[in-house]
């Protein structure tokens, strides 16, 4: 029998699909063409049925789904390590705001640039991204080969980027108009959160992402104080708020979701709203901890998020699984409570639909070739008895040893193919002499 032609075979050791039935495959095998899957299956059976122009024998690995960062801000890495244990309002409007003021496209650039290398050497193929310049987000991901959601943050302040609501409307119409044919990169309306944007701001970016019909993404009930200000402001606690003005949908992505009551919850559900869960960034500020058990039982749509470099201190996905795991067991006092499988479902097929991005969190054929692979030859990975287990608990992303996106190699095994790694690393040294600066400009 004639085999058939594709681009690339992978054989690993394990093959963790995430699909529908949740089947994990022993030696197996993955076709890919055109960045697409084209067949997965048992070594023997892919082996005999496909001709690859390249065979990537992964060995002693796990391969998964590509990981799916569903709320970061990308170029924060270029913060790391300032203004940390800090509460969440003071943190940001007197430490990260004032500096965010001064931030240029290249140095947005440079940070994304830096955040796209973490989370590729990490084992995440798509990210979510809110920031500031967010276009510079946006040539970085295409430049490094991910997969992002980009938007430019809405404020009712001007930035760097806008001077007025108007204004930051043609900014994101202009970026959806750049990118509307791009295979890698989409773009989302992006208003910040309640307590730093007008009722009149929200409703008109609730119409933009309809008119665009693209989706829109929010921080949302992070905190308790962000629920009293709102009802100060605004007579309503921030779900209820944004359900009057319209902004509740499955169109919406809300990052955080820690300060909920059971009917809030219900609305979520209820409205198809999708919720990023960020527990690392949540404990870090000292926000609180989500509901995450009560949100799911409700049938609400969870992915999982690192939040900003700043909020965490890493972009890593594996640790970020961990954590969400942890937290929930001692939350709830059950260790039944976020199991390993559904936790890893949070990270990839949930992280698929927070993005509204069919294709990708699951390796089936006719998904998108976004793929990372574990080296379960490492220490603290062996001996194996259960991939998701491994996958939560045990695994970090520095045991990851190969990272695909779209059927391209973006990390394997030390090197980035599609950056000068070396020269990022140089250009990233001198601006955080600058980053420094600022910081201490602002008594921290
Ligand atoms: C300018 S883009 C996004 C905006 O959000 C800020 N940010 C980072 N982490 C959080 C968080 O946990 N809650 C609210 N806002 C956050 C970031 O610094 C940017 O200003
Ligand atoms: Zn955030």
């Amino acid at each position: 029998m004639s085999r058939r032609a594709c681009d690339t075979l992978i054989r690993a050791d394990r093959i963790v699909t995430q699909n529908d039935e949740r089947t994990i495959i022993e030696d197996g095998g993955i076709a890919i063409a055109a960045g697409r899957i084209a067949a997965v299956g048992p070594w023997m059976e892919i082996d005999a049925a496909w001709q690859g122009e390249t065979v990537m024998n992964l060995g002693r690995s796990m391969v998964l789904p590509g990981l799916v960062n569903a709320h970061t801000h990308a170029s924060m890495t270029l913060m790391r390590g300032l203004a940390d244990d800090l509460p969440l309002m003071e943190w940001i409007t007197q430490h990260i705001f004032p500096v965010e003021q001064k931030l240029t496209p290249e140095l947005v650039r440079l940070g994304a640039t830096l955040a796209c290398c973490e989370m590729a050497r990490t084992g995440t193929t798509a990210f979510y991204d809110m920031y500031l310049m967010e276009q510079a987000v946006a040539e970085a991901a295409d430049a490094t080969g991910m997969r992002a959601v980009v938007g430019e943050v809405i404020f009712s302040f001007p930035t760097p980027a806008y001077a007025n609501l108007d204004a930051a409307c043609d900014v994101v119409r202009a970026m959806h108009d750049t990118y509307r044919n791009n295979d890698r990169i989409r773009t989302a309306v992006m208003p910040h959160a309640v307590y730093t944007t007008t009722p009149e701001l929200l409703t008109r970016t609730a119409k933009l992402a309809e008119e665009l019909d693209i989706p829109l993404h929010i921080h949302l009930a992070e905190t308790t104080t962000e629920t009293a200000q709102c009802m100060e402001k605004f007579g309503k606690r921030p779900v209820a708020y944004l359900d009057s003005l319209g902004l509740l949908s499955p169109r919406t992505l809300a990052a955080h979701c820690v300060d909920l009551t059971d009917d809030e919850i219900r609305r979520l559900a209820e409205t198809g709203t999708r919720v990023a869960h960020n527990p690392e960034s949540n404990m870090k500020l000292a926000s609180g901890i989500a509901r995450v058990r009560d949100m799911a039982d409700a049938g609400v749509v969870l992915g999982l998020g690192t939040d900003g470099a700043c909020s965490n201190n890493n972009l890593d996905m594996f640790a970020e699984m961990s954590t969400c795991a942890l937290l929930q067991k001692v939350a709830t006092m059950d260790p039944t409570v976020a199991p390993a499988q559904q936790v890893l479902d949070m990270a990839t097929r949930g992280g698929a639909a927070c993005l509204n991005w069919p294709g990708i969190g699951s390796i089936e054929p006719g998904n998108l070739a976004d793929i990372t692979a574990l080296d379960l030859d490492q220490p603290g990975l062996m001996p194996m008895y259960n991939p998701a287990s491994h996958a939560v608990y045990a695994a970090s992303g520095g045991d990851v040893r190969m990272t695909m996106v779209g059927g391209e190699v973006v990390y394997r095994d030390g090197a980035f193919p599609k950056v000068d790694y070396p020269a990022l690393l140089a250009e990233v040294r001198s601006a955080a002499a600058w980053v420094r600066k600022q910081f201490e400009g602002n008594g921290k």
